[in-house]
C-alpha cells in the first residue's frame, strides 16, 4: 500500500523546542518509526516562552520537504497537543545539568505528569501508547498513568532502550563485532544508576555462529563490574564530556522503543521496556520496572522463565526498592 492511501495517525512529541526534540522530530518525520507508508500529523507541545524556538522548528521541518509528514500542529496547549494522538513521546521536562541531584529533578518534572496525564485521559485515543523521557522516566509514567484512568496501564512505558543500546555497544566493541551483531541483552528496574544491565542472555553473533556474550568476551570479570557500571554511569558521563544531557543517542532509543512498540520484536528477540510491573522477577508490583520484553500486535509481553544468576538478585531488590521510594516521593510532591 503506498503511503497515499492510508490515513494519517496523530502523534505529540513534548518539549519540541528542546534538544532531544531536535533529533527526533526528523527520525519520526522520515517514517523510521512507524513505517514508511504511514502519514502523520505531528503534534509539538512546548511551553510559552518556547513558542518563538519552536516556530524554527516548524520552519525546518517544511524544508525537509518529508512527503509522509502531512501536517505540523506547533501548541502551548495540552488540549491541542493531545487531541486524538496514536502515539505520545513525553519528552518535555527538564534535565540534569552537572552538579544537579535525581531528587532536584523530581521535584520539578512529576508535576508536569499529572498535567498530561490528566490531557491524555481527556482528549486522547483510548489505544494511545505513552512513551516517557523526560526523567524521572519511570515515576514519570507512573504519575501520567495514574492520571488518566480511563487508558489502559500497560500503555503507559519508560524508556529504557537508550540503557540496551548502550549495553549492546558496549559489548559489541569488547567482543569486537559490530553492534547488529549484538541482541538481548537485558537492563532491569530504574532509568538511574541503580539498574542493572545484564549480559547473561545476550547473543553475540560472531563468525556466522550466535553464542553467548561469555562465549564471545572470555572475561567474565568485565561483564559483571566495567560493564555494569560503565552502562549505569553512562547518562552522567556523556553530562560530564558534554555539559549537557545525551540528545542524539537518547532520541534515537526514543524511536527504536516506539518502533518496536508499534511493529514488533523480530523473532527470538526481545528489548528492554518500563512497564507497569506484575510482580515478575521479585520486582515489587504497579511500579514502572524495565524488563525484557517481547511485542507482537502492539502489545508487549514480559519475558518468563529466564533464569537470573544469583549475583543479580541484591541488585534487582535495590532498584526495586528506589522504584518504591521515587513512586512515594512523588505522590508526595504532587499532593502538597
Ligand atoms: N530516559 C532516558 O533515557 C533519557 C535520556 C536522555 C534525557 N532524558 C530526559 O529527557 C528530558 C528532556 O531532555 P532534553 O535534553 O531534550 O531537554 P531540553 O531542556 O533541551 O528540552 C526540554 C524541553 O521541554 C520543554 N518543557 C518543559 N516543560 C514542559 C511542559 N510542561 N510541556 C511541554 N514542554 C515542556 C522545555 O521548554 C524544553 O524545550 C530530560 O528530563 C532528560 O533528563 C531521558
Ligand atoms: O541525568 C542523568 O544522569 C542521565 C540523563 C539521561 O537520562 C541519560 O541517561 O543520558
Amino acid at each position: 500500500m503506498s503511503h497515499l492511501e492510508k490515513q494519517p495517525i496523530r502523534v505529540v512529541v513534548t518539549g519540541a523546542a528542546g534538544q532531544i526534540a531536535y533529533s527526533l522530530l526528523y527520525i519520526i518525520a522520515k517514517g523510521d518509526v512507524f513505517g514508511r507508508d504511514q502519514p502523520l500529523i505531528l503534534h509539538l507541545l512546548d511551553i510559552p516562552p518556547m513558542m518563538e524556538v519552536l516556530e524554527g522548528v516548524v520552519m525546518e521541518m517544511a524544508d525537509c520537504a518529508l512527503p509522509l509528514l502531512h501536517e505540523v500542529v506547533p501548541t502551548a496547549d495540552p488540549v491541542v497537543a493531545f487531541h486524538d494522538v496514536s502515539a505520545a513521546f513525553l519528552v518535555g521536562a527538564m534535565p540534569r545539568k552537572q552538579g544537579m541531584e535525581r531528587k532536584d529533578l523530581l521535584s520539578a518534572n512529576v508535576k508536569i505528569f499529572k498535567v498530561q496525564g490528566e490531557a491524555l485521559d481527556k482528549h486522547a485515543r483510548k489505544d494511545v501508547k505513552v512513551l516517557v523521557v523526560g526523567n524521572p522516566a519511570n515515576t514519570n509514567a507512573i504519575v501520567c498513568s495514574k492520571y488518566a484512568p480511563s487508558i489502559p496501564p500497560e500503555n503507559f512505558t519508560a524508556m529504557t532502550r537508550l540503557d540496551h543500546n548502550r549495553a549492546r555497544a558496549q559489548i559489541a566493541a569488547r567482543a569486537n563485532v559490530p553492534v547488529a551483531c549484538v541482541s538481548n541483552v537485558i537492563i532491569w528496574g530504574n532509568h538511574s544508576s541503580t539498574q542493572v544491565p545484564d549480559a547473561s542472555h545476550a547473543k553475540v553473533k560472531i563468525n556466522g555462529n550466535v553464542v553467548s556474550a561469555s562465549e564471545a568476551i572470555k572475561d567474565e570479570a568485565w561483564l559483571k563490574k566495567q560493564f555494569i557500571e560503565t552502562v549505569q554511569k553512562r547518562g552522567a558521563a556523556v553530562i560530564q564530556a558534554r555539559k549537557m544531557s545525551s540528545a542524539m543517542s537518547a532520541a534515537t532509543a526514543a524511536a527504536d522503543h516506539m518502533r518496536s512498540w508499534f511493529l514488533g520484536t523480530d523473532p527470538d528477540e526481545f528489548v528492554s521496556m518500563g512497564v507497569v510491573s506484575d510482580g515478575s522477577y521479585g520486582s515489587p508490583k504497579g511500579v514502572v520496572f524495565s524488563f525484557p520484553v517481547t511485542i507482537s500486535n502492539g502489545k508487549w509481553k514480559i519475558v518468563q522463565d529466564l533464569k537470573i544468576d544469583e549475583f543479580y538478585l541484591d541488585m534487582l531488590t535495590a532498584t526495586g526498592k528506589e522504584l518504591e521510594e521515587e513512586r512515594a516521593e512523588a505522590m508526595a510532591v504532587i499532593e502538597a
